[in-house]
Formats: structure tokens, sequence, C-alpha cells
């Protein structure tokens, strides 16, 4: 509960009544407005504690997200829903969570493609994933489709462990006809998932997504691939590499997708290696933190005040301070890295690590529309002398990303019910003071 409060008592009646020869001195102009966009598979999350044997049985490996058939759905959903397992129902969806969290860390627009069921009834699926979707997200370009939207039956093991079932119902009926290109073209980012291209027959998902990403590339939109699981990589590393180098600028991974990709089990030294095939990295690491990696202009780097730090690549923090920026965009290219430790050593007591990665994303989104919308508003600014791709340094970005993470971890769902607070109630007066 948060009190009311006290509010000022000056008002003005009527409004129009205003002067008017002061009311042109104080006329505001419009800023313009940016967004991101993104691609997912519309799911809802049905979250339940399980023993590992129903994992066995249902030929479900664990950590992986594994796409059932209808029987086997109906079978586990009628087993945990017997047994009271349940936890909890979440919209879900690592996009639709991403561009969710954007929206509201951002309080600004998002738009989502994806499908939504014709019909809907009170209380289905359909319906409890719109309404826990941000009203910031714009859901006016989902495709309309017959049948019902996917579930993702999120299975909890005792480590702590997810692993996901997925019954698709029609989440991958999405066509390339609904990628609206002016909408994707006008975009600060156009972010899209691994699970993306896993669609199969007649579904057009994958068609769809490399559609959008094609509109992006003919803007020089930067494309944000985040991978998944590390058993979707695993398959075909070499397709992702490509893939990576074809299409993407920032890529989101965990270690073990990290490990997956590159055959490097050290989250640094992946980071380094997924740089020859884009320009930004984001590694997490569960309770190691997260590092981000890129590139910055030689001339441009700026020194940390940091603790230089020891790693696979030595003091590899040392230009943390500078900002990221596209390897074609530096005549002289740098690799930049940092690192941070989970804020505060991770919440007193983690609720669900599912959506932590998604969260830390939607921050990094966040910084990089941020520099879209300055840079758009203010296109004489300093900051804007040489073309960056986020608004803050990869410290900065590290701490931001870390902070969502961590609010992430504090609740039960992966999506955030609000903005991160404007001043940490950890941190002393004194700092804001300064
Ligand atoms: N056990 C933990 N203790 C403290 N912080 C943690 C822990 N697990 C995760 N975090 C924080 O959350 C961030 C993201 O976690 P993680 O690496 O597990 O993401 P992920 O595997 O991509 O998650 P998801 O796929 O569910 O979105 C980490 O970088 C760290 O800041
Ligand atoms: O196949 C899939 N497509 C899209 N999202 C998925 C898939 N499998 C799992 N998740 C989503 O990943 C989120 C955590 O990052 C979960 O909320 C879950 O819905």
């Amino acid at each position: 509960m948060k009190f009311p409060g006290q509010r000022k008592s000056k008002h003005y009646f009527p409004v129009a009544n205003r002067d008017p020869i002061l009311e042109q001195l104080t006329q505001v102009v419009q800023p313009k407005r940016t967004y991101i966009c993104g691609i997912d598979q519309t799911l809802v999350d049905i979250e339940a504690k399980v023993a590992d044997e129903l994992l066995t049985r249902y030929q479900l490996p664990k950590g992986n997200s594994t796409l059932i058939d209808d029987e086997s759905a109906h079978a586990l959903y009628q087993e945990i829903k017997q047994q009271a397992l349940i936890s909890d129902e979440f919209a879900g969806g690592t996009i639709g969570n991403t561009v969710h969290n954007y929206s509201i860390l951002a309080d600004d627009r998002s738009v989502l493609f994806g499908v939504m069921s014709k019909n809907i009834e009170v209380g289905s699926y359909a319906y409890r994933y719109l309404c826990n979707t941000s009203s910031k997200v714009d859901l006016n370009h989902l495709e309309p489709v017959n049948g019902p939207i996917g579930r993702c039956f999120t299975l909890i093991s005792d480590g702590g462990e997810r692993t996901f079932a997925i019954s698709k119902g029609s989440m991958d009926k999405l066509t390339p006809e609904f990628i609206n290109k002016d909408i994707v073209q006008n975009s600060s980012a156009l972010v899209i998932t691994a699970y993306l291209m896993r669609a199969s027959g007649e579904d057009q998902m994958t068609q769809a997504a490399l559609q959008a990403i094609e509109y992006a590339k003919q803007a020089d939109v930067p494309v944000v691939l985040t991978l998944g699981t590390r058993f979707l990589i695993e398959e075909d590393p070499q397709w992702w590499q490509q893939f990576i180098e074809d299409h993407v600028t920032i890529l989101a991974m965990n270690e073990d997708e990290g490990e997956a990709l590159t055959g490097l089990s050290d989250p640094l030294l992946a980071s380094e290696a997924a740089l020859e095939w884009c320009d930004m990295v984001l590694t997490t690491a569960g309770p190691l933190g997260l590092y981000t990696a890129g590139y910055t202009q030689e001339t441009e780097k700026r020194q940390t005040s940091h603790t230089l730090l020891p790693g696979a690549i030595p003091e590899f923090n040392r230009y943390e301070f500078s900002r990221p920026q596209r390897k074609s965009d530096c005549e002289e290219p740098i690799k930049v890295y940092a690192h941070i430790s989970p804020f505060m050593g991770g919440p007193e007591k983690i609720r669900n690590t599912n959506g932590a990665g998604d969260g830390a994303l939607a921050a990094l989104l966040h910084d990089l529309a941020a520099n879209t919308y300055h840079k758009s508003n203010i296109p004489s600014s300093s900051k804007h002398k040489s073309d960056g791709l986020c608004y803050s340094s990869f410290s900065q970005i590290c701490k931001y990303a870390n902070r969502v993470a961590f609010e992430v971890l504090a609740q039960h769902s992966p999506r955030l019910s609000r903005a991160l607070p404007e001043r940490e109630d950890s941190l002393e007066e004194s700092y804001w003071e300064r």
C-alpha cells in the first residue's frame, strides 16, 4: 500500500483562461517518441514444483525447453492439476517478458508481434496473457488466429532448475504479412529469440522473424537476439554463429548458452569469442553476476576508476567507462569488457529465477532506446558526435541490468510489476547529495 500523500493546492480554473501571452512562452515542444519492437511465441507460463521422476516420465531433459504434443500436454496438465502442484500462472514468452519489462522500466511504448486468439473467453489463457501485459506494450499488431495461444509448463526441480515443456497451440502461426515494415524500421531495436527458429511444418513463425530481420537490416535498426536455451544452440553451433554474423547486432545469453555457442565455459572468453560475430554481448552468469562486452573507438576509450579485475583476460575491465559502439562505426575498434557481481549479493530470498536474464536484457534495451531518444531530440549533443549504440557506459549498463535482474529474482513472476525506485532505499542520503 502506497499512501496518497500530500498534493499541491494550486489550481487553474478554467485551464483555458491562463494568460494567453505568457502561455506562448511556456509552450512545450513535443519530443519525438521512440519505441522498441519484438517478436514472440505468445505463451502463458504454468509454474509447478515437480520431482525429477516426472521429468523423466515425460521425457523432458532437465533445463531444456521441449516441445510436447497435445496428448502429453493434456496428461501433464491433468497430473500437476490433480496433485495441486501448480503454484502460479503468468504471461510468459522470453520476448513477451522482455518487451513488457522494457515498457515498465522506460514507462514507454514497445510493440509486440505474435499471435492472439480471435475469440477470447474471460479467464482463458489468452485473456490472462492480455491482463498480465503492460498497457504500454502495443498489442495492436498481433495476428488473430483461430486456436489457443501456447502454454509453457515451467517445471521447477528441487535445486531450483527450470525445465520448460511447450504446448505450442497456435503460437507459431504468425505470418510474414503481419510484420509491419514501418513499425520495424522506425523502432530503436528489433528483439528476437532463438526459439523463433524452431517452428515447423506449415507454421510460418520462422519466416515472419526472418522478414522482420530483413526490414530491420534495411533501415540499420539493431537486431537483438537472446539465445533461449543451450540445448537449441548445441544442436548446431556453427549455424548459430553464422546466423549471428549475418543478422545480429547485440547478443544476450547465459553462460551455458555461451559455452554451447563458442565451446568456452568461461563467460568472459565466450563473450569475447561472440564479439567476432556481433557488436555487443550481454552474458549473464547466475550467482556470478553478469558481463557486457563490445567495441569502442580507440580515441574515445575511457579508463575505469574501479579496481582492475583479474580474469581470463587480465584487467579486462580497464575501459569499462567507455560507451558501446558498433564495430563498423569505429575507425580503430578496441574490445571493451565489464563485469558486475549480483546486486547486494542477490535478494535475501530468491523467489523465482525465471526471467532474470530477460530482465537484464530489458535494462540494456532501455539504455539503448534512451540513446535513440536523446539523439533524435538533441542531435547536436556532444554525446552524438560519434555514433554510440547505447546511452551509458558498459559499466553503467552492467549495474542497471544487474539491478533489474535482482528485482525479478525478488518477485514471483518473470515480469516486473513496477519500475525501479528513483532512489535506492539502501543507499545513503549523502550519495544523492553529491
Ligand atoms: N543465485 C543468484 N544469486 C544472485 N544473483 C543471481 C542469482 N541468479 C541470478 N542472479 C542475477 O540474475 C542475473 C541473470 O540470471 P541468470 O544468469 O540465471 O539468467 P538466465 O539464465 O538468462 O535467466 P532466464 O533465462 O530465466 O531469463 C545474473 O546475472 C545475476 O545478476
Ligand atoms: O519456446 C519458447 N518460446 C518462447 N519463450 C519460451 C520458450 N520456452 C520457454 N520460454 C520462456 O522463457 C521465459 C524465461 O526466460 C519463460 O517465461 C518462458 O515462457
